[in-house]
């Protein structure tokens, strides 16, 4: 079994000395802890207000607050036996870094702490000590994967690979993969997105001439399969409903070779204009971002009928996305996820309208809870008769996605809907189903 608490075995960290390092790492775990704010906020944040921090105390700093926000019933647990601030304590046992480094940072009582709870073993624990999950999530997933449960809890505790998408526009993904290596960065095909490249590590991209020039951009590769899914084609009129900060919406452009019209909508102008520098560096001119005030807005109306395919990434509890976001599964609740649910069923309804005869539909969130899945997908198919359900398995075969059916789930044959798991995947969790309006 993997070792409750963890240590990175690099020698030192940058030139901060380790006790002024540890105090950094309190603060910044103390300000995490309020959940005032995204963590990644507050990460950020606090590294604009520190702007003297070199490269590797800022990982440790990122780092040490995640697993923190990770394992928090662990330590949570462990704590109160310790002595100093919590937030000191907290940041101990999840120091990124390694031990001797730690340790030269800790009074004597301290250090006899930490190697008490390094003694613990895993096996003495409970459960929601090992699992690190709030009791309303756990039961929804224990409903789901039976004996798998423990596998995804563990999963959901590790950082997130770095997954690129290459732009199929500009680039082929062998090409890129081999100036990567020449860069010195080991990159592997991903296991079901052609477009996918797994990055071992955590290297700075943004000064390649790969990320300038537009022939990659950070993309989890179930976001990736999402966009696939679509399937957008040459010269069609196709609607990104939810575009956000476009990931999808490049992808989708690609794929529609920068011809035809791609409107990225989304309500937030905010989150559309982070659009624009990627859209500039991806070379496609197909792309025509609006904000718009709701889904009944009138340009939606003005739409209605002609376009050919359209993507709902929906608004959701963005619970797949734990290893990123860690903070989420104490700072989402039941009674948003059920706001979230009205604003999804409301959100389909409105771009279903959008469709014209013969089109595609697909909704997609990075949810793991049926809730916000299955079910809202089943109640638009029984209201909405004149949509027909189409299977993603054979669909994603048809796009020559390998082991497509691993990636399948519900309906009588395991293939209706795309589900995506991080401990069977190694991607985010993401969920999507597909309609063609008859
Ligand atoms: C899951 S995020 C989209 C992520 C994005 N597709 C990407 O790949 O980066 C959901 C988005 O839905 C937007 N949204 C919320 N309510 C909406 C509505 N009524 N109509 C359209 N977009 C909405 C949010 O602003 C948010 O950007």
């Amino acid at each position: 079994m993997a070792p409750i608490l963890s240590a990175s075995c690099a020698e030192t960290i940058g030139d901060m000395h380790p006790r002024a390092l540890l105090d950094a790492c309190a603060e910044l775990v103390g300000l995490a802890l309020k959940f005032d704010h995204p963590a990644d906020q507050v990460v950020s944040r606090y590294f604009r207000e520190h702007r003297a921090l070199g490269p590797r105390e800022r990982a440790t700093l990122a780092e040490t607050v995640y697993t923190v926000l990770r394992r928090k019933l662990l330590f949570d647990h462990f704590a109160p036996s310790g002595s100093g601030p919590k937030e000191r304590r907290m940041a101990i046992l999840g120091f990124h870094g390694p031990r001797d480094f730690l340790k030269s940072a800790l009074s004597d009582v301290e250090k006899r702490w930490l190697d008490q709870c390094d003694a613990v073993r895993p096996d003495d624990l409970l459960d929601r000590h090992r699992h690190n999950l709030p009791e309303w999530l756990v039961a929804p997933l224990k409903a789901q994967l039976g004996d798998e449960f423990p596998a995804l809890a563990e999963s959901l505790q590790q950082p997130a690979p770095l997954d690129l998408r290459v732009n199929a526009l500009t680039d082929k993904r062998a090409d890129v993969q081999k100036e990567l290596g020449l860069a010195g960065i080991r990159a592997e095909p991903a296991p079901f997105s052609p477009w996918g490249l797994r990055i071992d590590g955590k290297p700075a991209l943004a000064k390649l001439d790969a990320f300038a020039r537009g022939a990659v951009e950070v993309q989890d590769e179930g976001s990736q399969l999402l966009a696939l899914l679509l399937d957008a084609k040459r010269g069609e009129m196709v609607v990104d409903f939810c575009a956000g900060a476009g990931g999808k919406t490049l992808a989708i452009g690609a794929t529609m070779r920068s011809t035809g019209r791609l409107y990225a909508f989304d309500t937030s102008a905010h989150r559309l204009d982070a659009l624009k520098p990627r859209l500039a560096r991806s070379k496609l001119s197909n792309v025509h971002p609006a904000a718009i005030a709701h889904e009944r807005d009138e340009r939606i109306k003005r739409l209605a009928g002609k376009i050919d395919r359209v993507l709902v990434d929906a608004p959701c509890s963005g619970l797949g996305t734990l290893r990123r976001n860690p903070d989420l599964k104490w700072r989402q609740t039941p009674a948003a996820i059920e706001e979230l649910k009205a604003k999804q069923t409301a959100i389909l309804q409105g771009a279903a309208r959008l469709v014209k005869s013969g089109g595609r539909l697909v909704y997609a969130t990075c949810s793991v809870l049926p809730e916000e899945n299955e079910a809202i997908a089943e109640a638009f198919g029984a209201a909405h008769p004149d949509f027909e359900v189409r299977d993603v398995v054979p669909l994603l075969e048809g796009l020559k996605v390998a082991d497509a059916r691993r990636l399948g789930a519900g309906g009588g044959e395991g293939t209706r809907y795309l589900r995506l798991w991080p401990h069977r995947h190694a991607t985010d969790g993401f969920f999507a189903a597909v309609w063609q309006r008859k």
